[in-house]
Formats: C-alpha cells, sequence, structure tokens
C-alpha cells in the first residue's frame, strides 16, 4: 500500500534541496583521476564520501556511517543508516555507485571522472541525506543510503550487500537506485526502467512525481540487461526501482570515457537535482510508515 500522506512534511523538506550543493559533490568525486575499485584514488573517493556522510550525521545517535569491506578488491562501499523510531525493523534503501571507469583496462592512472556516471547519483543521495538530517527528520523506518563500489565490475559491491541482506532476512520494504541523473538525453525529466525493476514500485514512484513535482515528465524505459544496481536488489527479491535521466536511446555518450565531466552533463546540476526531488519523496513517504 503505497500510501502518499505525507504531504506536510514533503512540501516542507522539498525546496531545501540545493543544486548547488549537488554540483559542488558532483566536481569533487569527478575530480579524483579516477574512482575505479582497484586504484588508491578509488580507495581515496570512498573514504571522502565517509568523510562527507559522517560531518551530515554530526551527532545524531540514531544516524551511523559505516564502510563495508568487500572480499577481493580494496574499494568500500559506504552506508549511512538512519534508525527508525518505531518501524525500525522495516528498511528502505536508496543507492548509487561510486567507482567509475573508462572501460576495460582501466588502471592506476587512467583519467576517469564519472561526472554522470556516477557521482551525480551519489550527489543527488547525498543532498537527500544533507536535507533529512538538516530538518531533523525522524522517519519510522530505517533509511540506508549506499554508495556501493565496484558497480562497472559487475555490480560487484551492491550484489555483496544485496545477499548479506538476504542471508540476515532482512526486511527491505524497497530499494532505489540513482545512477546517471544528470545528463537529459530526452525532453522527458525521468525515465522509470521497466525491466528487473518492481512495477508497483515504479507506479508509486510515477505517482509521487504526479503528486510532488507536477512539472516533470515521466517516460518508461528499459536497459535490456542488467544495468545497475537495482538489478542486485531485484535479484534477491526485493521491490528494485531505478529512475533514470534519458530514455536508452538518448543516454549519456560520454559515460565510460574521459569525458563523463560536469561540463559535458548539465554544469549546475538542475537535472541531478529533479532526482534528488523524487527521492527525498520516496523516503519519506516510504519512511514515514509504521509497522
Ligand atoms: N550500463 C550502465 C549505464 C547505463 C545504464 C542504462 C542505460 I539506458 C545506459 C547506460 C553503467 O555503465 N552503469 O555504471
Ligand atoms: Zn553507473
Ligand atoms: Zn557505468
Amino acid at each position: 500500500s503505497y500510501a502518499i500522506d505525507n504531504q506536510a512534511t514533503v512540501n516542507k523538506l522539498l525546496p531545501q534541496l540545493q543544486d548547488s550543493n549537488v554540483q559542488a559533490t558532483i566536481q569533487s568525486l569527478s575530480s579524483y583521476q579516477n574512482r575505479f575499485y582497484t586504484t588508491s584514488h578509488g580507495v581515496n573517493a570512498s573514504n571522502w564520501i565517509a568523510s562527507q556522510w559522517k560531518q551530515l550525521a554530526g551527532s545524531r545517535g540514531d544516524v551511523t556511517v559505516e564502510q563495508i569491506s568487500h572480499a577481493g578488491w580494496p574499494q568500500k562501499s559506504v552506508i549511512l543508516t538512519i534508525k527508525g523510531t518505531d518501524n525500525a525493523a522495516e528498511t528502505v534503501v536508496l543507492g548509487g555507485h561510486l567507482d567509475s571507469t573508462v572501460g576495460n583496462g582501466t588502471g592506476e592512472s587512467s583519467r576517469a571522472p564519472g561526472a554522470d556516471d556516477d557521482a551525480s547519483g551519489v550527489a543527488s543521495l547525498t543532498e537527500v541525506a544533507r536535507v533529512l538530517l538538516a530538518s531533523n527528520y525522524q522517519p519510522r523506518r530505517t533509511l540506508k543510503f549506499m554508495a556501493y563500489a565496484a558497480e562497472e565490475v559487475g555490480l560487484r559491491g551492491s550484489a555483496d550487500i544485496a545477499k548479506r541482506f538476504k542471508q540476515q532476512q532482512a526486511k527491505v520494504v524497497g530499494a532505489l537506485q540513482l545512477d546517471m541523473t544528470n545528463y537529459q538525453g530526452d525532453e522527458q525529466d525521468i525515465f522509470l526502467f521497466t525491466d528487473y525493476t518492481n512495477a508497483a514500485q515504479n507506479t508509486f514512484l510515477a505517482n509521487l512525481a504526479k503528486v510532488y513535482l507536477p512539472s516533470l515528465k515521466v517516460g518508461y524505459s528499459q536497459c535490456g540487461y542488467a544495468c545497475s544496481d537495482h538489478a542486485s536488489w531485484n535479484a534477491q527479491g526485493y521491490a528494485a526501482s531505478f529512475p533514470f535521466e534519458s530514455s536508452f536511446d538518448n543516454s549519456n555518450p560520454y559515460i565510460h570515457t574521459r569525458n563523463d565531466t560536469l561540463a559535458n552533463s548539465d554544469s549546475q546540476a538542475r537535472h541531478a537535482l529533479k532526482f534528488s526531488q523524487l527521492a527525498l519523496a520516496y523516503a519519506v513517504e516510504l519512511g514515514s510508515d509504521g509497522p
């Protein structure tokens, strides 16, 4: 039952989201030489996100930030948890991937800015976490913001985490993936992918956009393969959704090259902000449901 019944809270928080903050995070992340899962830069970028999220957490006792080590490579995933109040056993996941690539042969000295793929998604999510924490929002369910390692080499960080959650019988009521949010390839603003996702949750997202973001146009598209970390949650039987920046045909041509820069996407991060807005509405509406 995807009720939309927290208008007062969502409409108070939405205006606090700022594209300048999203832009700044994309700028910082894309300034690492690369964020590939095996390089020193990739390790440093993970540590930078952890330190940023720890600053957002401040001294709140219900907020923790942890780095997840993965067997087989050095880059860690990062998880910021806002523990729920009276329905903490149920979890809502919002994720993006922190690694970047220029394809086969990426190594220590490769230049892979990954501004759109996927600094944009991590930046869109970071701005949601900032506003929720700055406004002292208290979710009833537990919210988990995740920056996954090693997505580009087979969704490996999210696959590891989703498997652990399933093994622990975690009650993940929904997972949202933001991968590439800052290149507007089409007239429509947000495309909901219909493969490797949950149809009912996709409808909920379309309704959230109608209610809270009426000026945005929503379309539908497909990847045709497990094209980002939502597929890791879907594989474990959890409801996943993947709002994307464009249709398949008009997606960002610069990704996986040294030209995937902020300048070659929305330099003001206005497109990425739309995804922060949708993700905030999703987090608050799902996060505010009791047992
Ligand atoms: N394959 C995905 C990017 C990707 C996802 C969807 C579409 I349409 C086009 C491109 C990737 O590289 N994720 O990191
Ligand atoms: Zn990606
Ligand atoms: Zn990619």
